[in-house]
């Protein structure tokens, strides 16, 4: 569980990224972190590896005050995905992966044997091992990039739009993949996106903000498409525009599965994993 507890962020140019924000993300849950430009969600989302300090208020994961730990060791604790890959442009594939465990003491071998592994899990063919980052896809890199976030094996993934620079189709094959991967690993994973289709997708819980760092809305997929809490989320969902006839609804009974129904409550299918149906 990752509590922020009255948080504020101030910027030394006098810029309020965040005021007084209290929120508590669930574990092995998907939190997505949604609003438009400057709304403050990449400064929440470095605050809880203390890349970014607040300025007050205090961030907790599972009741321990990150500003107590070891700055290093946190950051090696946490998974972390950013749009542009992050990936180390000298180093193999291979290698890149097996960054952090060799940093904490696993030894060299075991540690690419280990990475993979985590390639096979992300959908990498091991081919692609001893390439370099730039001999490969955007959306093979970021694939790379979710694998080194796994390879400490982390009980926490921060994501910050990590599919925004890849063309949608990839885009959605990725989405994919993650809620495969999230059914198989169960992480406590924060994701911020500007795109409220992508958020819809991922989440169990979505957050919407407003500028400041002030949540308009807060909920599943379904309760927010069910009851958008204003005019503005209903405006940021395209729910006052006729864009969307389509809806979400959670199914309690199955393992989390999301129906997809349409305007009039009919059931139109599953959202899956990307695979044919049988
Ligand atoms: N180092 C900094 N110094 C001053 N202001 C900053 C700094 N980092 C961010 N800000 C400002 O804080 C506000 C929130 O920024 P943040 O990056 O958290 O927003 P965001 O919601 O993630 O935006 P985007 O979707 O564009 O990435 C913005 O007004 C931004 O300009």
């Amino acid at each position: 569980m990752i509590e922020f507890r009255s948080v504020s962020k101030q910027f030394p140019d006098g810029t309020t990224a965040v005021e007084d924000f209290s929120f508590v993300l669930p574990s092995r849950k998907t939190t997505v972190l949604v609003g438009s430009s400057g709304c403050g969600k990449t400064t929440l989302l470095r605050m809880i590896n203390r890349m970014i300090e607040p300025t007050s208020g205090q961030v907790l994961i599972d009741d321990v005050d990150v500003a107590t730990q070891d700055r290093v060791k946190l950051r090696r604790s946490i998974g972390y995905v950013l749009q542009s890959s992050g990936l180390l442009p000298h180093r193999k594939v291979v290698d890149n992966v097996a960054t952090v465990p060799v940093l904490n003491g696993v030894p060299k071998a075991k540690a690419r044997e280990q990475a993979l592994e985590l390639l096979d899990k992300v959908g990498l063919d091991r081919g692609l091992a001893n390439r370099y980052p730039r001999q490969l896809s955007g959306g093979q890199q970021q694939r790379v990039g979710v694998a080194r976030a796994l390879a400490s094996d982390p009980n926490i993934l921060l994501m910050d739009e990590p599919f925004g620079a890849v063309d949608p189709i990839v885009r959605a094959d990725l989405q994919n993949e993650l809620n495969r991967l999230q059914r198989e690993l169960g992480k406590t994973i924060v994701f911020v996106t500007h795109d409220i289709e992508e958020a819809f997708v991922l989440a169990d819980q979505v957050i919407i903000f407003r500028k400041g760092g002030v949540i308009a809305q807060a909920g599943s997929p379904a309760e927010i498409l069910a009851a958008p809490a204003d005019d503005f989320v209903a405006s940021f969902i395209g729910a006052d525009k006729g864009k969307r006839d389509l809806f979400v609804q959670e199914r309690p009974d199955d393992g989390g599965r999301r129906l997809v129904v349409d305007a009039n409550g009919r059931a139109i299918g599953v959202l899956g994993d990307g695979s044919p149906a049988s």
